[in-house]
């Protein structure tokens, strides 16, 4: 707050809330983040859930690192500091849409424990799922659709998580899924979570 009256800038109220537009679509706004490595299966479960979530008329986004990186983040390269960059910039943009009364689904590998801190402390600690796709890296290697594995082993790419970058484990996740787990399976552990959350008021999936 104080640095907005430092910059001479002054928070506007929005006659439509949050709450309103959590009571009009029938469901509480929340950020699921998903973190592991490159390969752990992040963007495949990100998308299985997010389906489900949207045939059953909840109001969803995703973030996918690519993509973001892709526009939002084009500038930022992989160095810590550009990823801690990242992570913010990722965490204001679910934020204005924690107030748009989305379920957003983040899925970035965010390897360091204090930029995920960071996300918590953005969105406030009730607002944010972290989820911890937990996949072996040799299963990471293996699958390696982009052969980004193969690159970073070639010295190619440097700064590549899990091979010359840190990923610290998540020590408290709300949830850690089996990365080798089905989609299904690991779809319907979210889907309880969120319920017992009261985020979302059904439980079943087909
Ligand atoms: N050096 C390096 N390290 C890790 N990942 C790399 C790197 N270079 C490119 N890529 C590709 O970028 C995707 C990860 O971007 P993120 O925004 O999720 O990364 S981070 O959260 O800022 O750490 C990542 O996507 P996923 O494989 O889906 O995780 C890769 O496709
Ligand atoms: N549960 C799974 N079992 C087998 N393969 C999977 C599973 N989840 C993802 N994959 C495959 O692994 C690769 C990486 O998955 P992806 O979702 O892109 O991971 P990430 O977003 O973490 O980089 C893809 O080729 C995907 O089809």
């Amino acid at each position: 707050m104080t640095n907005y009256f430092k910059n001479n800038i002054f928070w506007q109220k929005y006659l439509v809330t949050r709450i309103k537009r959590e009571k009009k679509y029938g469901h509480k706004s929340i950020v699921i983040w998903f973190t592991g490595l490159s390969g752990s299966g992040k963007s495949s479960i990100a998308n299985y859930l997010e389906k489900i979530l949207f045939e059953n008329d909840i109001h969803t986004c995703l973030l996918d690192g690519d993509n973001i990186r892709s526009g939002l983040c084009s500038d930022l390269s992989f160095q810590k500091l550009d990823r801690e960059e990242n992570i913010r910039r990722i965490g204001e943009v679910s934020k204005i849409m924690l107030e748009a009364g989305m379920i957003i689904l983040v899925s970035v590998i965010s390897p360091y424990r204090y930029q995920r801190n960071m996300i918590s402390n953005i969105l406030g600690k009730k607002n944010f799922l972290e989820i911890f796709v937990n996949t072996p890296i040799d299963i990471c290697k293996d699958r390696d659709p982009k052969k980004l594995y193969a690159k970073a082993h070639a010295g190619v790419i440097s700064d590549f998580t899990g091979i010359n970058d840190v990923y610290e484990i998540p020590e408290r996740p709300n949830l850690l899924l089996d990365g080798t787990d089905s989609l299904k399976k690991n779809s319907k552990k979210l889907i309880k979570i969120l319920y017992d959350n009261n985020i979302i008021s059904f439980n079943k999936i087909d």
